[in-house]
């Protein structure tokens, strides 16, 4: 088992999990999670299609009772939070599916009577890229567009933590840079502490501070993208053509030193050349198709500590 790393001293993680088990029936799904997500960072948690994503997720927001373990979101256990605790979090549901009749403003302007700090609900619709759609009624806009009042009515209270459970499925290349920037900007700006689902390597490498991967039942690895890329294979692969025509290929941990040499070879440019470094879904791909979790150790893949130190338990 590996664990992320603990935050720092003083600085108590807004997410704390140990041993997090959970089975559905005879399926254990949760095997032992263990979690540190620090206050103000984007988190990802990555892993394949019933890896028990959402559940970790939805046993967070005390939405399900977990089997065994741990927990503590914001320093309480979800499962025994009340509606104080529940003002500090935000979720992004499908709300618009029950209030499909409302109108945009109408509806934010409502959500934000439940809280005791809520957003301008003008400033809310100009943050989501709603401001036009002001006066639609719900049931009148796009996908994504529905999507984006779901957000708005997840961070209308603003939330220390927010959820978002695979945010931009649906969403076209434009909405999901505008909904990037946002994620940003209240991680960044506002301080708050963002858990993000994704099947979507780019998303998560282009948001995320560090993000962990689920597989079979536990954290198999954790760390910031360039870590888990660098981590999964640490050899580049180089390519380029020979002086004599034949297309060449080198695994190597040292690229720059065979790039190096190869023009001293040549003595002149290198035709063709091409390095590629290890990506982030090389490492994704590594740990989903690695069999047999259990039964191995789990030496030399990567546990989220960043000196580099394993912690395999
Ligand atoms: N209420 C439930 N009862 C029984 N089994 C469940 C229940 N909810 C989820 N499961 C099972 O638990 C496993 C994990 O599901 P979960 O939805 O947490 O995975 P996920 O990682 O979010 O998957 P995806 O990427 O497909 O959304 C799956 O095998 C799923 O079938």
């Amino acid at each position: 088992m590996t664990t992320t790393p603990t935050a720092p001293a003083g600085a108590a993680p807004v997410v704390e999990t140990r041993a997090l088990r959970m089975s559905y029936g005879s399926a254990d799904v949760l095997k032992g999670v263990d979690l540190d997500i620090r206050r103000g960072e984007i988190f990802a948690l990555l892993g394949p299609n019933g890896a028990g994503k959402t559940t970790t997720v939805e046993i967070l927001e005390g939405f399900r009772q977990r089997s065994a373990g741990e927990v503590r979101v914001l320093g309480t256990d979800p499962a025994r939070a009340d509606d104080a605790w529940r003002g500090r979090i935000g979720l992004v549901l499908q709300s618009w599916r029950d209030h499909r009749r409302w109108q945009v403003a109408e509806l934010l302007t409502h959500f934000a009577m439940y809280y005791p700090d809520p957003r301008d609900p003008a400033e809310l619709l100009d943050l989501v890229g709603l401001t036009k759609q002001a006066d639609k009624r719900v049931d009148q806009l796009s996908g994504g567009q529905r999507r984006r009042v779901d957000v708005a009515l997840g961070i209308v209270g603003r939330p220390e933590l927010l959820f978002l459970d695979e945010p931009t499925t649906g969403f076209d290349p434009e909405a999901r840079r505008d909904f990037h920037d946002l994620v940003e900007r209240l991680a960044r700006e506002e301080g708050v502490t963002i858990l993000l689902t994704t099947h979507d390597l780019a998303e998560a490498e282009r948001l995320a501070d560090r993000i962990a991967m689920l597989v079979d039942g536990r954290i198999r690895a954790c760390g910031t993208p360039a870590e888990l890329a660098r981590r999964a294979a640490a050899q580049a692969e180089v390519r380029w053509t020979a002086s004599d025509g034949s297309p060449r290929r080198e695994h190597t941990e040292d690229p720059s030193r065979l790039v190096w040499e190869l023009h001293r070879e040549a003595a002149g440019p290198i035709a063709d050349l091409e390095v590629r470094r290890p990506t982030l879904e090389d490492t994704y791909l590594h740990m989903v198709h690695r069999q047999n979790w259990d039964d191995e150790q789990e030496t030399g893949f990567p546990t989220g500590d960043t000196t580099g130190q394993a912690t395999a338990a």
